[in-house]
C-alpha cells in the first residue's frame, strides 16, 4: 500500500520572538546593539506535525498559545527560528484581518492584487472575477477602497478570493467567525467542495462544533507546544477538560497529553476511541426489518470514553435515561418521551447553581439540550452535603443511531460561572431502527408527505 502524500511537514519547528519591557528598549537595540534588554520568548517549541494531502486538520488552543504563529509559518509569511517546514502545493491563506489587502486599493483592485499573490494569472482572475464578486456579495463596495470596509465585508472579499483561487492547501485562521451565519454557512459549503476535490485544509477555530464537523483530525497547542493530536471529538473533549481544570491540575494534564497524546494508536486515543462496534451494530439493526421493537436496556451499551472534569465541590452521579414510567432504557424508540436524570452531591456549598444536559451525535455534534434554570433564576444557594436529583424530560425526535449525553453543574465562584462538575459523554443511547421509519437526516420533524396523482396517462 503506498503511503499518503504529505501536504505539510513540520519538523522540530520553533519560533522565538523578542520581547521588550518598554518600547524604548526596541529603539535602543536598533541604535545601540547589545545594550537593550530584550527577552527571548518562545511562541512555538519543537513542533512536529505531518498533514496528509486531502486531510482537514483543526488547530485549537487558548489565546496566545501559538496557533496564528504556526499558521503564518506554514503560509510562509513568517520565518521559523529553528526547524524545517515543507509544503507541497499551492497555499491560499486567510490569516489575520488586514493581511493580504492594500487598504488604499478598491476591492476589485485588491482581487487582482491578491489573486496574483495566490498564484493566479491576470486572465484567470479576469475569468473568475464575477464569481468572486458574487460570492463576496458586498455590492458597490467592490469599487470602494477596502479601508472603508467593515471587518465583515473585508472577510467576505478575502474569503471569496482565497476560495476561488482553487488552492491545494487552504489555511483559515478564525476569519470565518467575523462573518454572519449565512455567510459562514456559504463558506463551509465551499470548504466542503474543496475537501471533495482533495484539497488540504488547515483550520484554526475556537468553535468546537466546527472543528468536529469539518476536520478529520485536530491538534491541541498550548504554550507553544503540541500537546495532543487525534480524532477531533477526543481532542476537543480533552481540551475542554484542560480548560476547566484547576490551575494546579493543568500541569499534570499537560504532561499526560505530551506523554500519550501525540500518536493515534496511543493509550489515550484508545481509551477515548469512538465505539465503532456500535456503528456496526446499528447497521445490523437496519438489515433486520422484521424485528418487533420495544424500548430496552442493554447493560453493555455504555460510552467508552466518558471524560469527567475535575470536581469543584460537586459530583455528578448515576446519569441515566429512563422511560416516563422510570424503567431504565438505552435502546429507545423514535418519537417517544424519555427522562434523562442524574444526582449531584455537593461536598462544598455552592452559589447560583444550574444544571444542564446536551445530546450529541457520534461525531460530537451538539444536537440540543437544556439548562435547568436561566442565569437569572439559578438556585441561589446549595449547602455543603446536599444531594440534588435533576431530571430532564425530552422528546426523542431522532433517527436511528447512537447518541451521547453530557451533564454539567454550573455555579458561581468569585463572580464567575464555572463548571462545578461536568461529564462529557456521561451516557449514551441508541434509537432503534424501525422499518416503518421514513424520516431522513438526524431529526425527525414529523414530516407528513402527501402524494397525489393529478393526471395519469392511463
Ligand atoms: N510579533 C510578536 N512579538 C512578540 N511576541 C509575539 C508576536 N506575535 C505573537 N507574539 C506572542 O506569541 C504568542 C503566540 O501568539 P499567537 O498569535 O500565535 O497565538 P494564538 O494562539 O494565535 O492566539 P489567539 O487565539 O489569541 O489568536 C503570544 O504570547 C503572543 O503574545
Amino acid at each position: 500500500m503506498s503511503s499518503p502524500t504529505r501536504a505539510i511537514v513540520l519538523e522540530n519547528l520553533s519560533k522565538a520572538y523578542k520581547r521588550y519591557h518598554h518600547p524604548t528598549e526596541r529603539l535602543k537595540e536598533l541604535l545601540l546593539p547589545g545594550k537593550a534588554k530584550a527577552e527571548t520568548f518562545w511562541a512555538l517549541r519543537d513542533i512536529n506535525l505531518e498533514i496528509n494531502a486531502g486531510e482537514t486538520v483543526g488547530i485549537i488552543g487558548r489565546n496566545g498559545s501559538g496557533k496564528s504563529t504556526l499558521l503564518q509559518i506554514i503560509a510562509g509569511t513568517l520565518q521559523p527560528s529553528q526547524g524545517e517546514v515543507t509544503v507541497n502545493g499551492r497555499i491560499s491563506a486567510l490569516l489575520e484581518l488586514g493581511s493580504g489587502f492594500n487598504p488604499e486599493f478598491t476591492g476589485k483592485q485588491n482581487v487582482f492584487f491578491n489573486g496574483r499573490i495566490l498564484g493566479l494569472s491576470q486572465e484567470e482572475i479576469t475569468a473568475r472575477f464575477d464569481d468572486i464578486a458574487a460570492f463576496a456579495d458586498i455590492g458597490d463596495f467592490i469599487h470602494q477602497p477596502v479601508k472603508t470596509y467593515s471587518s465583515g465585508m473585508y472577510v467576505r472579499l478575502a474569503f471569496a478570493v482565497a476560495i476561488n483561487a482553487d488552492p491545494d492547501i487552504l489555511i483559515v485562521d478564525e476569519a470565518l467567525s467575523v462573518g454572519d451565519e449565512a455567510f459562514q454557512r456559504k463558506c463551509f459549503a465551499r470548504i466542503y467542495d474543496l475537501q471533495e476535490k482533495g484539497a488540504t485544509v488547515l483550520f484554526v477555530s475556537h468553535s468546537a462544533g466546527s472543528i468536529v464537523e469539518l476536520c478529520d483530525r485536530a491538534a491541541l497547542i498550548d504554550d507553544g507546544e503540541l500537546l495532543l493530536q487525534g480524532a477531533p471529538k477526543i481532542v476537543i473533549a480533552n481540551y475542554q477538560k484542560f480548560l476547566f481544570a484547576p490551575i494546579e491540575k493543568r500541569a499534570e494534564l499537560r504532561e499526560m497529553y505530551k506523554r500519550e497524546g501525540t500518536s493515534d494508536d496511543s493509550a489515550l486515543a484508545e481509551q477515548f476511541a469512538a465505539p465503532k462496534q456500535l456503528i456496526e451494530s446499528d447497521r445490523q439493526d437496519q438489515t433486520d426489518p422484521s424485528r418487533m421493537l420495544e424500548v430496552g436496556y442493554d447493560p453493555y451499551l455504555k460510552p467508552q470514553h466518558t471524560i469527567e472534569y475535575q470536581s469543584q465541590g460537586a459530583k455528578i452521579k448515576n446519569p441515566s435515561v429512563t422511560t416516563l414510567a422510570g424503567r431504565q432504557a438505552n435502546l429507545l424508540l423514535s418519537n417517544e418521551k424519555y427522562i434523562y436524570s442524574y444526582s449531584v452531591y455537593f461536598s462544598q456549598e455552592a452559589f447560583q447553581v444550574r444544571f444542564g444536559m446536551m445530546i450529541k451525535t457520534i461525531t460530537g455534534f451538539e444536537l440540543g439540550g437544556a439548562a435547568s434554570h436561566t442565569h437569572r433564576n439559578a438556585i441561589e444557594y446549595v449547602s455543603a452535603g446536599s444531594l440534588i436529583y435533576v431530571s430532564f424530560e425530552f422528546f426523542c425526535a431522532l433517527a436511528p443511531g447512537a447518541y451521547f449525553l453530557n451533564s454539567g453543574v454550573l455555579g458561581r465562584i468569585n463572580g464567575e460561572e464555572i463548571y462545578l462538575d461536568r461529564a462529557v459523554d456521561a451516557s449514551m443511547f441508541k434509537v432503534q431502527s424501525d422499518h416503518n421509519y421514513k424520516a431522513t437526516g438526524i431529526v425527525d420533524f414529523q414530516v407528513d408527505p402527501k402524494v397525489s396523482i393529478t393526471s395519469s396517462a392511463l
